[in-house]
């Protein structure tokens, strides 16, 4: 069954790899992106073909930067990490949720696609995440850049069959109780078998929109 969704997203990429001229992967630590940078590496056969852009926000698990750097150094892809910290006060942090996520995402994101030229954005964004997610398309013209999807139509369950049957490693926070992986302040672990979201920032769902609306992920 999974043969025939990793078919699929190596159809989207194979696409991408040929008609960008500056593509990316974004990257945070995250088993989706993870699943997609393997993906890349079989394409560029052992190699990932595209550097590898990181936003750090600053205030991110250590768990995730230190699975990152393990990750670089294993698989030797060229990273690139940009960052806004700073722009929001410590104390505003986590606050007004949209500024905040505005502030330490959305803008270092597009300054490193304007930075850096690029064309295509690879990122592993999910339709069975969120609502706010099961309309977006595998091609999505942005303002400056196309955002490429490949992972759309892969599961949560397909995301971990993935991971186990290639043997990948992960992040060390998967097995305590986190589900899916945001910033420190926004993020906690869940029961099992709860809703992927579940522990994220409760009230994000409803300011996806406009988080979408403002070029975030
Ligand atoms: N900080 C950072 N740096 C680089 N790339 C990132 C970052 N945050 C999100 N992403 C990309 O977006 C994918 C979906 O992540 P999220 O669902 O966690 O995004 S969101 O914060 O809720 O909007 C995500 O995939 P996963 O995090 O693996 O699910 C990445 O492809």
């Amino acid at each position: 069954m999974l043969a025939e969704e990793i078919k699929l997203s190596r159809e989207i990429i194979d696409r991408a790899l040929k008609e960008a001229f500056r593509p990316m992967a974004a990257f945070s630590g995250g088993k989706d992106s993870l699943v997609l940078l393997h993906l890349l590496r079989t394409a560029g056969g052992d190699q990932i073909p595209v550097p590898v852009l990181n936003i750090d926000t600053g205030v991110k698990f250590e768990e995730i930067y230190r699975f990152i750097d393990k990750m670089q150094r294993l698989w030797g892809f060229a990273l690139v990490r940009e960052s806004n910290r700073g722009a929001v006060d410590p104390g505003d942090i986590a606050r007004d949720k949209v500024h905040c996520c505005y502030q330490l995402k959305t803008v270092p994101l597009h300054r490193a696609i304007e930075r850096y030229g690029v064309s295509h954005l690879l990122t592993a964004v999910r339709r069975d995440e969120h609502p706010a997610r099961a309309g977006e398309e595998y091609f999505s013209s942005r303002a400056n850049h196309i955002r490429v999807q490949p992972l759309l139509h892969f599961t949560r369950e397909d995301i971990w069959a993935y991971i186990h049957q290639h043997h990948l490693p992960y992040c060390s926070l998967y097995d305590r109780g986190y589900v899916s992986l945001g910033c420190r302040p926004c993020t906690r672990p869940v029961d099992s078998g709860a809703a992927e979201r579940s522990g994220r920032a409760p009230d994000k769902e409803q300011f996806m929109p406009d988080l979408r609306r403002l070029g975030y992920f």
